[in-house]
C-alpha cells in the first residue's frame, strides 16, 4: 500500500545527523544519519554486525556516540542516560526480551507508565489519596494496552509463564505505557512461528494506524519490505542504501550485501 509520506519539518519525530561509534579498533558505525516521519514504519535491515544495534543503543542512550547530533520532535536531545530517553520519548524492546519475570504482565505495563507520572515516591509511601486514584488510573490504562496487544486474559499472569510470544506482546505493551514518539522494536519477530509473525505484523501495523511511529530492526527481510514506509540498509556500519522498500530492494549494493547472501 502506497503511503502520502508528508513533507513538513514538523512531521519529523527522529533526526539523526552523521552518527560514528568505535569500539576499540572496529568502527561500529560512520556517518549514519536518518529521518523519521510521523506516523512512519522505517526499517532498519543490514547482515550480522552491520551495525542495527550499535544504532539503536545510541539513539537509546545505552552507548554514547563519537559525533553525530539527535532531535526528537523538533528538540535537540542528549541521549546520554536510558531514562532521559524515555521520557523525551522513545521506547524501547529488546533483542533478548527484557521484562521483570516475577511481576504479572499488568504490573509489567504498570512500570512503563509510571515515567509519566506525578505523585513520586512520596505519594507512594504516603498513599496519598492522589496517588491511590493515579495507580487507579494507571491500571485502568495498561489492562486496555494489554488488551490492544491481544493478551488481555494474561494481566494476572507471571512475565515469565508467558509464551515467547506473548512475552514479545508484553513488551511492546510496556512500550506503549510510555506515551512514546517513538517505538524502536530490536527484531520483534525473532524465534517466531509464521502464524505469530503474521500477528505481530497486524499489531505493528495497527500501531502506525493510530498514529505512533515506529522504528524496526529486522532480520525477516519479507516482513521488513512488507511493512516499512522507508528503509535504510547498513553495511559495516555504513549506509549502502536507504528509500522505499521497492527501491532498497533494486539497489546492487544491497543486494551484494545482503539479500544475495541468501543467509537471511
Ligand atoms: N560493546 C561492544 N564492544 C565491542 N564491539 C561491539 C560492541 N557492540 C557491538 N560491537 C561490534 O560492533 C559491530 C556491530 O555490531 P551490532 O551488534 O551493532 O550489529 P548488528 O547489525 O546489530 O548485528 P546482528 O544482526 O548480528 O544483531 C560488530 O562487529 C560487533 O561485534
Amino acid at each position: 500500500m502506497e503511503r502520502n509520506i508528508p513533507d513538513s519539518a514538523s512531521d519529523v519525530v527522529l533526526k539523526v545527523v552523521g552518527v560514528s561509534k568505535r569500539f576499540g579498533g572496529l568502527q561500529a558505525l560512520s556517518d549514519v544519519g536518518i529521518t523519521i516521519r510521523r506516523s512512519q514504519i522505517y526499517g532498519l535491515i543490514g547482515p550480522n554486525g552491520a551495525g542495527k544495534t550499535t544504532f539503536f543503543n545510541l539513539i537509546t542512550g545505552l552507548y554514547s556516540a563519537d559525533s553525530g547530533s539527535f532531535e526528537l520532535a523538533g528538540k535537540a536531545y542528549e541521549p546520554s542516560a536510558v531514562h532521559e530517553v524515555a521520557k523525551a520519548g522513545i521506547a524501547r524492546t529488546f533483542q533478548n526480551i527484557r521484562l521483570f519475570a516475577e511481576m504479572t504482565a499488568l504490573e509489567n505495563v504498570m512500570v512503563g507508565r509510571h515515567i509519566r507520572t506525578r505523585s513520586g515516591l512520596i505519594g507512594a509511601v504516603l498513599r496519598t489519596r492522589s496517588f491511590k486514584d493515579e495507580e487507579a488510573a494507571i491500571a485502568r490504562r495498561a489492562q486496555e494496552l494489554l488488551d490492544y496487544v491481544g493478551i488481555a486474559r494474561l494481566a494476572d499472569y507471571k512475565a515469565r509463564t508467558l509464551s515467547y510470544g506473548d512475552q514479545r506482546r508484553l513488551e511492546i505493551a510496556r512500550a506503549l505505557a510510555t506515551d512514546p514518539q517513538l517505538i524502536a522494536l530490536d527484531e520483534p519477530a525473532a524465534g517466531m512461528n509464521a502464524t505469530e509473525k503474521l500477528q505481530l505484523r497486524e499489531l505493528i501495523d495497527r500501531i502506525r494506524n493510530d498514529n505512533r511511529t515506529i522504528l524496526l530492526i529486522e532480520h525477516d527481510v519479507k516482513l521488513v519490505m512488507g511493512l516499512c514506509d522507508c528503509v535504510t540498509v547498513l553495511d559495516y556500519g555504513k549506509q549502502i542504501a536507504a528509500g522505499t522498500p521497492a527501491t532498497v530492494q533494486k539497489d546492487e549494493q544491497v543486494i551484494a550485501a545482503y539479500l544475495g547472501t541468501g543467509g537471511h
